[in-house]
């Protein structure tokens, strides 16, 4: 017999993500019971806290759009604000080392023209793709063909244009325009709703902040759910019979009559299924390869850049990092730029190093004040230790036409849910959620009436 501790429950979740988290809600509302089994020792997924200069700041997901209802419908019930990123003043802009303000001419002539004319072709490409089934696209061949970065060679982009859409591919995919397949990017501008709302503040995807960081409100929502979360349960083994399902962690063995999987598709590979998945799930899995992104946090007395007229927003190529944004807390006690690091430059070297190429850089950008730093921390979600990687996978060319159709398709008694499911704004918090409640209401007709709670 096995000194497993012995569980039943109707729906076994696994990941106490958003997704899984909103799936739990929406079942446990139904009356069923819930379990939720999570790997990590918190709840959050690629939401999490961390510190620098006693402010809790966003290590993972950190912005709310305006049309992202399901994240603001959830933080009004957990009675959360949000807060307005701040945005005032001149961003930064520095390809190849040279460093202008935004409404410099520079780049206001040349660059702005070519960047309208690839964006245009993007979101007329982006307006014809069946986010539900992008596999059927009549020119899935030719979009399948190729990655991002061999359609910016085809399309002659100019090289600070490729520099600039390969900062949206670091951000968005944590992989270089280069890894990931034209389909994937412009199947993820129509879930976003256009490339104008990926790359904007206000009316954009960046408007907004959760108060007390996006970690605050998930915990708020854990603790408000009526159902049972397992923490450091990682699942290695789900076995299936006609009767059920017993999902396995070392340990507890839980037998239910329906599972959800939240983990991201690379994820699901680390499960041991009997009977054994259809093969496609597995190449599904080898295809949705998650990227990596860093997140670098580096705190002042003051946001000293706004009294130089600067947002604290910056795009830059450099080899570390290529994006910042002005995180301070509203009562401005502190300054904190948030720098987005690219992985390839950051990950491998050790604390000293990472903070020496951040500070540098911010330097570069911000000036002598730069370096005048209170705190430092920082954050690799490619070297976590459990589900690395991070934001969203890296899908490259043939990975859609391939095994797309078996993302959120059911095997036997094993639901798929996680915002790689989603349709709309796929990719976000908002999209876990989305994706949660949908998979719950598959589950829900399975499971047939009971009384709701
Ligand atoms: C650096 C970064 C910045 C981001 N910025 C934003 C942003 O500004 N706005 C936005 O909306 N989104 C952003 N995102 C994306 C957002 O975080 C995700 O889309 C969303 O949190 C995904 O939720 P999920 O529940 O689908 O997946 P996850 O949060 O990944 O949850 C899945 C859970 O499953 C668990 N798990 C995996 N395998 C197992 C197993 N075998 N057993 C048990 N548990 C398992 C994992 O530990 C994890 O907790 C960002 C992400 C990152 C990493």
């Amino acid at each position: 017999m096995s000194d497993k501790l012995n569980l039943s429950s109707d729906v076994v979740i696994i990941g106490a993500g958003l997704a899984g988290l909103a799936a739990a809600e929406q079942l446990t509302r139904s009356g069923y019971d819930v379990i939720i089994v999570e790997g990590r020792d918190r709840v959050g997924g690629r939401v999490k806290t961390i510190n620098v200069a006693d402010t809790e700041v966003d290590a993972g997901a950190t912005w709310v759009g305006p049309h992202h209802t399901a994240v603001r419908g959830l933080a009004s019930r957990m009675g959360v604000r949000l807060i307005p990123q701040y945005h005032s003043g001149k961003s930064v802009l520095s390809f190849d080392g040279k460093r202008q303000d935004e409404n410099e001419s520079a780049f206001a002539s040349g660059l702005a023209n070519d960047l309208s004319r690839i964006a245009l072709s993007l979101e007329t490409l982006a307006d014809a793709v069946p986010v539900a089934a992008p596999w059927e696209h009549p020119n899935v061949d030719y979009l399948e063909s190729m990655s991002f970065g061999e359609w910016l060679a085809t399309v002659k982009a100019a090289e600070e244009t490729r520099a600039f859409f390969n900062v949206l591919s670091l951000v968005h995919w944590g992989a270089p325009v280069t890894d990931v397949s034209l389909l994937n990017v412009i199947r993820y501008i129509k879930c976003f709703g256009s490339l104008e709302v990926m790359l904007k503040v206000e009316g954009g995807d960046q408007q907004d902040r959760i108060e007390g960081t996006a970690q605050g409100l998930i915990k708020r929502f854990a603790n408000s759910l009526d159902a049972r979360i397992l923490l450091n349960a990682p699942v290695e083994h789900i076995i299936t019979n006609d009767n059920g399902l017993t999902v396995q962690t070392p340990r507890e063995e839980i037998n239910a009559q329906f599972a959800i999987i939240t983990a991201s598709p690379a994820h699901r590979s680390f499960i041991n299924f009997t009977p054994p998945l259809p093969e496609q799930y597995y190449g599904l899995a080898r295809a949705w390869r998650q990227g990596a992104l860093s997140k670098a946090f580096v705190a002042y007395e003051k946001p000293f850049w706004r009294e130089d007229g600067l947002s604290g927003e910056s795009v830059s190529d450099n080899e570390t990092v290529f994006l910042t944004f002005d995180v301070s807390p509203q009562d401005k006690s502190t300054g904190i730029i948030m720098a987005f690091c690219d992985a390839r430059g950051f990950d491998g070297f050790n604390q000293e190093e990472r903070q020496r190429r951040v500070v540098e850089q911010l330097v570069h950008l911000y000036g002598e004040r730069a370096r005048e730093i209170t705190d430092y921390a920082d954050f690799s979600w490619g070297n976590d230790t459990f589900a690395a990687g991070g934001p969203n996978p890296a899908v490259g060319p043939g990975a859609w036409r391939s095994f797309g159709r078996y993302l959120s398709e059911p095997v036997g008694r094993v639901h798929w849910a996680g915002t790689e499911t989603a349709h709309d704004t796929s990719g976000t918090m908002n999209g876990a959620i989305l994706s949660g409640l949908r998979a719950a209401e598959e589950v829900t007709k399975r499971l047939g009436p009971v009384n709701p709670r």
